[in-house]
């Protein structure tokens, strides 16, 4: 099975057994194969094609979800290229196996929904959860007790901040993805780029700790945070305890597909 997940910034595809684990064992689903192109590339058609004769089989089934219409538009209309059977789009959050306790369901977008249902599965009994998925936007979300996803926070990610600084401003360069990785900067910069970087990696971290914190202080238990997103790594290590799934939604979306 194959899985594809449509963010604002990449596209993420997996392989995935079919029916590889049951839900019941508390485990997500493992992929064989992951990849992430940057949504505005070309689909990597061909690679994608070589997953077929990897697993040495047939690709039984495929599904699509995501929160950008356009680049899920680009994936379906290159799609006969693969050769696999027409993907399965998951866009209609009544279809999850999830309560979604939230004023407007429809509105929201299938990625978090994704992510819950996937941690879901990972959710200690009793346990409530804090999402954290660092992409585009940042979004912190929560998992009550009783696995019903309830809303949570959304900011602007690493790269949108980045780029807001540089687009809106005179003087500031822009700031790569590759500048943040690594060590965490010094909070101190001594010239811009390094106070860009102080200010970009302790303000989103920043933030999403103060959400946590708040978020924390409405639920009746210790929650379990799980990371996810392109920037996960980078938050991950941050947050004592964590659990870092780099490819949250592409689980979910197989735990779906496997219902
Ligand atoms: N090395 C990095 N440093 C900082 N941010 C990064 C890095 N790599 C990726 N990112 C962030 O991850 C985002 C892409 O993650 P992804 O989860 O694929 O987003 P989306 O689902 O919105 O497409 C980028 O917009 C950027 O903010
Ligand atoms: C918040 C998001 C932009 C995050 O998308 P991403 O950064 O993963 O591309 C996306 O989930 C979205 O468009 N949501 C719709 C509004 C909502 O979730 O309430
Ligand atoms: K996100």
């Amino acid at each position: 099975m194959v899985a594809i997940d449509v963010g604002n910034s990449r596209i993420k595809l997996g392989l995935f057994e079919k029916n590889g684990r049951a839900r019941s064992e508390r485990r997500l689903p493992e992929y064989l194969r992951s990849m992430a192109v940057e949504v505005d590339a070309a689909v990597p058609w061909h690679e994608l094609a070589r997953w077929t004769k990897k697993i040495d089989g047939e690709v039984v089934a495929v599904i699509l979800g995501g929160v950008n219409p356009r680049g899920r538009d680009k994936v379906l209309d290159g799609w006969p290229a693969t050769g696999w059977p027409n993907p399965q789009v998951i866009d209609n959050p009544f279809v999850l196996p999830i309560e979604l306790l939230v004023d407007s369901p429809r509105t929201v977008g299938v990625d978090r929904l994704l992510n819950a249902v996937a941690a879901n599965v990972i959710r200690p009994p009793e346990s409530p959860m804090i999402i954290v998925d660092s992409g585009t936007a940042t979004t912190v979300d929560v998992i009550s007790t009783t696995g019903a996803f309830e809303g949570g926070a959304i900011l602007p990610g690493f790269q949108l901040c980045s780029q807001a600084l540089h687009q809106y401003t005179a003087l500031l360069p822009r700031i790569s993805n590759d500048e943040i990785v690594g060590e965490p900067p010094a909070a101190l910069g001594k010239n811009t780029r390094d106070a860009l970087r102080s200010g970009l990696f302790w303000g989103q971290l920043g933030a999403i700790r103060e959400l946590i914190r708040h978020l924390r202080e409405t639920l009746p238990a210790e929650a379990t945070i799980v990371v996810t997103g392109g920037a996960g790594r980078l938050i991950a290590p941050q947050l004592p305890g964590a659990l870092h799934h780099p490819y949250l939604a592409l689980q979910g979306l197989v735990i779906v597909g496997n219902d």
